[in-house]
């Protein structure tokens, strides 16, 4: 299904405090760090257009809120939704342009996020490209180390093989992380009441989606 283009706003739309590129960042990432609180810190890998941080961060100013996006242009259209949501009057979100991977791997430190969330990433049909796949074995024992006791992982996709192949892998990389917890269809009260883009677009296509989220227990 074709993508469609997306908006950024004027270069004078001021994303100050709210988009970063990864050479900005602090050298670890918190919530002292970044926000300069110690609220609990969640993280979304692949943020698209925003949608889920803009509305998540709004609706619970008592966490933290970063989104890791890859392409430059849609982590600017991410932030510039977040400054219409109210991001800068909450102070609770922001917005990096740059690869989560890494970031992962070095600059987080172990138990210290309440939640990671990853929704619909990129599903590299082809068996040559899997190892592409944003979740992967590494990043699942990343992600693992990262969160918290208590802390979550929620991982959505439309594309079957990769949720049961997610599903495997954290059994058998991340037992830790304890059974997948199966997350429930909402009822769309209005256009953009989905937890994604790509959620909403699913589901206006009927296609079905894969729900879970994990709950660490050790
Ligand atoms: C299929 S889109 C889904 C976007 C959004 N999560 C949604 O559900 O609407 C996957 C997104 O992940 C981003 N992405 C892919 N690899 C990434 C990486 N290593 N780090 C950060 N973002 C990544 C892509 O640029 C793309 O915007």
């Amino acid at each position: 299904m074709p993508r469609h283009t997306i908006r950024v706003p004027k270069p004078e739309f001021d994303l100050s405090g709210i988009l970063y590129e990864v050479e900005q960042l602090p050298a670890q990432l918190s919530s002292e760090s970044l926000f300069e609180n110690d609220k609990p810190l969640e993280i979304e890998i692949g943020s698209g257009k925003g949608l889920f941080l803009a509305t998540e961060s709004v609706a619970n100013p008592a966490h933290n809120y970063l989104g890791i996006e890859i392409i430059g242009k849609y982590a600017t259209h991410s932030a510039a939704r977040f400054v219409r949501a109210g991001a800068r009057e909450i102070g609770n979100a922001k917005m990096v342009s740059g690869n989560a991977e890494p970031l992962f791997e070095h600059r987080i430190a172990p138990g210290s996020l309440e939640a990671v969330h990853v929704y619909f990433p990129d599903p590299w049909w082809k068996k040559k490209h899997r190892k592409r796949r944003v979740v992967n074995e590494k990043s699942i024992r990343n992600y693992s180390n990262a969160i918290r006791v208590g802390g979550r992982l929620h991982f959505w996709t439309d594309v079957l093989d990769y949720f049961e192949d997610t599903v495997e892998m954290i059994a058998d990389l991340a037992p830790n992380l304890g059974v997948p917890i199966p997350e429930e269809e909402m009822e769309a009260e209005h256009d953009l009441d989905y937890r994604t883009h790509f959620e909403r677009r699913s589901r206006k296509y009927s296609i079905p989606v894969y729900r879970v989220c994990y709950q660490k227990r050790s």
